[in-house]
């Protein structure tokens, strides 16, 4: 990325902190210039290693920047953007990562001088936590990440966003900036609002008592809506109108179904259940879907310090090559559980022999087809 000599971020939580990270760690060599307003995110940043210069003003942070990358909340663009126009070099691309891109295209129009490149762009990839302390240089691995080019975006300028894209690890798919807003409405924004209105439920049924003997049906339905309540009420009114829609469509499913059941339509709800079952079923576990298929372990494990480098150490041992490897979230609680994808079908055989034979007696094994009913024993 020889183009991109230095590289500036403002913004240096989560998502910022993230990307300079994962350029850092996949072996980056220009200069990556980290700016927060609140000076203690860019001051561990410096401390880590994830960023080379802290810059004080935002008129520093951007001067000679041959990329500046928008990592703060939507809302907090106007003033930034004012700031900084006067000070972006000519030949600078600027991009942002926020959620909706619409509202950015607009904002940026009405602030930056249009000789400068701007590429909207989101990373399909984040956590409900928040702030430098949650950033981790593989967060982008395998994701998607949108870049929105407008009308006055050179092609030179999608390929090289591309390229940055790339070379976080993610993979970077060109869309249109309405057409992405309707997109994530769907898959990011309507199935938050369901996770919150979900969680507040208990509440308004007067079950807040009961959320600690909940299984993983409840934590896999809700963990988002632990997300920052500031950042997901921006999002809801940038994306206000692609909401709307994604809320009449919401009711009129819900009220369809209130009468089925009323009515005992069972083949009608059994139909619904099974569409679902499909589309779910459908969705790529943790890799796009045009990447090879992983063949799975799950390992039932003690909760206590040490035992994830024990089955690392155990892999290792045999030479046996983890490609993805993950706490899975649902079994909270004394027992946890690891989930590991092997390359082949003989791989994974293997691994599950050494698991088992190490002392870990609680291993399945799982087909790349095979979904929890095919656990081997
Ligand atoms: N969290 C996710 O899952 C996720 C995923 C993809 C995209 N995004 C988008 O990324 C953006 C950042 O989200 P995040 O999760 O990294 O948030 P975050 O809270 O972790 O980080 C935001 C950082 O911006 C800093 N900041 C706030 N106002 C600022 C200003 N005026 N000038 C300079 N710094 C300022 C904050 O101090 C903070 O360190 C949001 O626009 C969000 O829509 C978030
Ligand atoms: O994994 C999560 O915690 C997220 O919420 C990440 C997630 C999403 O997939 O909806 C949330 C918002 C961002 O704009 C992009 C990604």
């Amino acid at each position: 990325m020889d183009f991109f000599n230095k590289i500036t971020f403002i913004g240096l939580g989560l998502i910022g902190g993230s990307m300079a990270a994962a350029l850092k760690k996949r072996g980056y060599g220009g200069e990556l210039v980290g700016y927060d307003a609140s000076g203690d995110a860019s001051i561990e940043g410096k401390k880590w290693g994830i960023i080379d210069h802290k810059a004080d003003t935002l008129k520093d942070a951007v001067a000679d920047a041959d990329l500046v990358v928008l990592c703060t909340p939507i809302a907090a663009y106007a003033q930034i953007l004012k700031e900084i126009s006067p000070h972006l070099k000519n030949e600078a691309i600027l991009t942002d990562v926020g959620s909706v891109k619409g509202c950015v295209a607009d904002l940026v129009k009405g602030h930056i001088n249009p000789n400068i490149q701007f590429i909207g762009g989101h990373p399909m990839a984040g956590s409900e936590k928040g702030g430098l302390k949650a950033a981790s240089a593989t967060l982008f691995e395998n994701a998607y990440y949108f870049l929105t080019p407008g009308q006055e975006t050179v092609n030179g300028t999608v390929a090289k966003m591309e390229t940055f894209v790339k070379s976080l690890g993610a993979y970077p798919v060109v869309v249109g900036q309405r057409e992405h807003d309707k997109i994530t409405a769907r898959i990011s924004h309507i199935p938050h609002l369901a996770a919150v209105i979900l969680t507040n439920l208990l509440d308004r049924e007067g079950g807040v008592n009961s959320v600690a003997f909940a299984g993983g049906g409840f934590r896999d339905t809700t963990r988002i809506a632990s997300g920052n309540p500031a950042m997901w009420k921006d999002i809801f009114f940038y994306n206000k109108e692609e909401m709307l829609q994604g809320i009449q469509s919401l009711e009129k499913m819900l009220s369809e179904f209130r009468e089925l059941l009323e009515k005992k339509k069972e083949d009608q709800v059994l139909d619904l259940l099974n569409k679902a079952k499909f589309i779910r079923d459908g969705v790529p576990k943790g890799l796009p879907d045009y990447m090879p298929p992983l063949y799975d372990i799950v390992v039932d494990v003690e909760d206590r310090p040490g035992i994830l480098g024990e089955l690392t150490q155990l892999m290792g041992d045999h030479s046996m090559n983890i490609k993805e490897i993950e706490i899975l979230h649902a079994r909270e609680g004394e027992q946890g559980a690891v989930r590991m994808g092997f390359a082949t079908a003989q791989e994974q055989e293997q691994a599950f022999l050494v698991l088992r034979g190490g002392g870990f007696s609680r291993t399945y094994m799982k087909g790349e087809k095979n979904d929890a009913d095919s656990e081997s024993c």
